[in-house]
């Protein structure tokens, strides 16, 4: 199939270069000509494992990129992947989501025959009949489910492990309201479904397709904040909470994953997605309590990590070394990453940052240009009188003697990665 992706962020590029190795001829659509430059020079935007080897081998072949939507006139697919960020209020603006899709159909008008809009963008139930079909309608002249078809496509792939989640999915939900759309979407997918015997396709509405995207992630987001919640109280009753997190997750009702408690989630979409869904509960009249303490659970979780720290340190002059920036391994993403939410709070009591993350630290920079960024795990321990774990990158596994180089070994570890040793007051968050 002749497929183009317009927007070609984080979700954008992966799904393009996957789409283009499982056979597709792809053109990824972008307003930002750095990135277009990138892709076309085989490179990739973004640090995404086993996403460089995709691009290298399929940029000028099987994908090419191009800021030109009238690109898409030559597709048969075109897949929304822009960013649906939050308002101040917590709920999504659509404003970019909606210009380009303004951009989309007008490149549509020129496109004879039948054409499928995938919206893969996270939008809340109903904002896809009431904004997104009139623009692309007003846009191409057309009329939706005639001229064009729109379909309901959530991505379920979490950054640092894109392009396998992408490869392998648990499923795929394809939200549409007639036979044509799913008709395109499963010819779309069947390169993926022959690879991955037996995954599930859940055919439903566009407005149940929807939802199943936030509650995917409020759910795993709730998960992580109950675990976070046990673990604090474990903590106080000196119970290992990790040990108990085990015993649990074998519980299949359970199941072990998203068990690991610590200094919370953070992320382009975990934070996003459950402020979203709480603005649009509250706009119809219901107060979601459950989800308000998910996320009071989460924000809580940073602060708890500077008390403990401040339990064993004057925080206020004293050098305190942050290790991990990005808000997971695997990825050079701060958003939403606890690191900021740290920072801040180190900052605000006059404490010395040296930071350090392995890829992240350029784009912690934009946000934090006066705080001092090291190239190493054992330049930022060197000399500090404390330590904040905060991504869980392998590499802090792996530290042993570079503590010693500490002027207090003092260590708040917010993801159970490093290994205690003698001589180090080791505190974890939640253990
Ligand atoms: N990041 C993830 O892992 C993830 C996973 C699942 C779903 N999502 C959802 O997918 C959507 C995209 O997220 P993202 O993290 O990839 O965002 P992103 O900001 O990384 O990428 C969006 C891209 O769209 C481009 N863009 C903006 N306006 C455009 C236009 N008019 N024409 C062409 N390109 C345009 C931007 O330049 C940018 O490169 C969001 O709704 C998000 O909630 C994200
Ligand atoms: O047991 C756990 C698991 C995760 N986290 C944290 O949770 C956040 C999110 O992690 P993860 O879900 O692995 O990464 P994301 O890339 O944010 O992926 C989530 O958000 C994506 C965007 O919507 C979805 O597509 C994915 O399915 C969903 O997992 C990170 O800060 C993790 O450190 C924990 O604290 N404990």
């Amino acid at each position: 199939m002749n497929v183009s992706v317009v927007g070609s962020g984080y979700v954008g590029t992966t799904v393009a270069a996957c789409l283009a190795d499982l056979g597709h001829d792809v053109v990824a659509i972008d307003i930002d000509q750095e990135i277009v430059d990138t892709v076309n020079a085989g490179e990739t935007p973004i640090h995404e494992p086993g996403l460089p080897e995709l691009v290298e081998t399929h940029a000028g072949g099987r994908l090419r990129a191009t800021t030109e939507h009238d690109a898409l006139t030559d597709t048969d697919v075109t897949i929304l992947a822009m960013q649906t960020p939050s308002r101040e209020d917590g709920s999504i603006d659509l404003s970019v989501l909606k210009a380009g899709t303004r951009d989309t159909g007008e490149a549509l008008a020129e496109k004879d025959g039948y054409h499928l809009v995938v919206v893969k963008s996270t939008v809340i139930p109903g904002m896809i009949e009431a904004e997104i079909e009139p623009v692309l309608e007003e846009a191409s002249g057309k009329t939706a489910g005639e001229g064009f078809g729109v379909a309901v496509n959530p991505e379920f792939q979490s950054q640092g492990s894109a392009v396998e989640d992408f490869m392998q999915p648990d499923k795929l939900v394809f939200g549409a309201e007639d036979e044509r759309a799913f008709g395109a979407l499963h010819e779309l997918y069947n390169p993926l479904v022959e690879a991955n015997d037996g995954v599930p396709v859940v055919e439903t509405g566009q407005r149940e397709a929807a939802m199943v995207k936030y509650a995917n992630n409020v759910f795993l987001a709730g998960k992580i904040s109950l675990i976070n919640e046990l673990g604090n109280i474990c903590k106080e009753f000196d119970v290992d909470s990790y040990e108990v997190a085990d015993a649990i997750g074998l519980d299949e009702r359970i199941s072990e994953r998203f068990l690991r408690s610590g200094v919370g989630w953070g992320g382009s979409c975990f934070p996003k997605d459950t402020d979203a869904l709480r603005a649009a509960a509250r706009s119809v009249d219901y107060e979601p309590q459950l989800l308000d303490a998910v996320v009071g659970v989460n924000d809580n979780q940073p602060r708890r990590m500077l008390d403990l720290l401040a339990q064993h340190v004057d925080l206020a002059g004293n050098r305190i070394a942050v290790l991990g920036l990005a808000f997971k391994p695997g990825t050079d993403d701060i958003r939403g990453s606890r690191a900021t939410v740290a920072i801040d709070g180190l900052l605000e009591r006059g404490a010395d940052v040296a930071a350090y993350d392995p890829v992240a630290a350029d784009a912690m920079a934009e946000k934090f240009p006066d705080v001092e960024y090291v190239e190493s795990a054992a330049a930022a321990l060197d000399g500090s009188n404390g330590a904040l774990v905060l991504t869980d990158w392998d590499e802090f596994g792996a530290l042993d003697d570079e503590f010693e180089t500490m002027a207090d070994q003092v260590v708040v570890d917010g993801r159970r990665i490093v290994d205690p040793r003698e001589g180090m007051t080791y505190e974890g968050l939640t253990w």
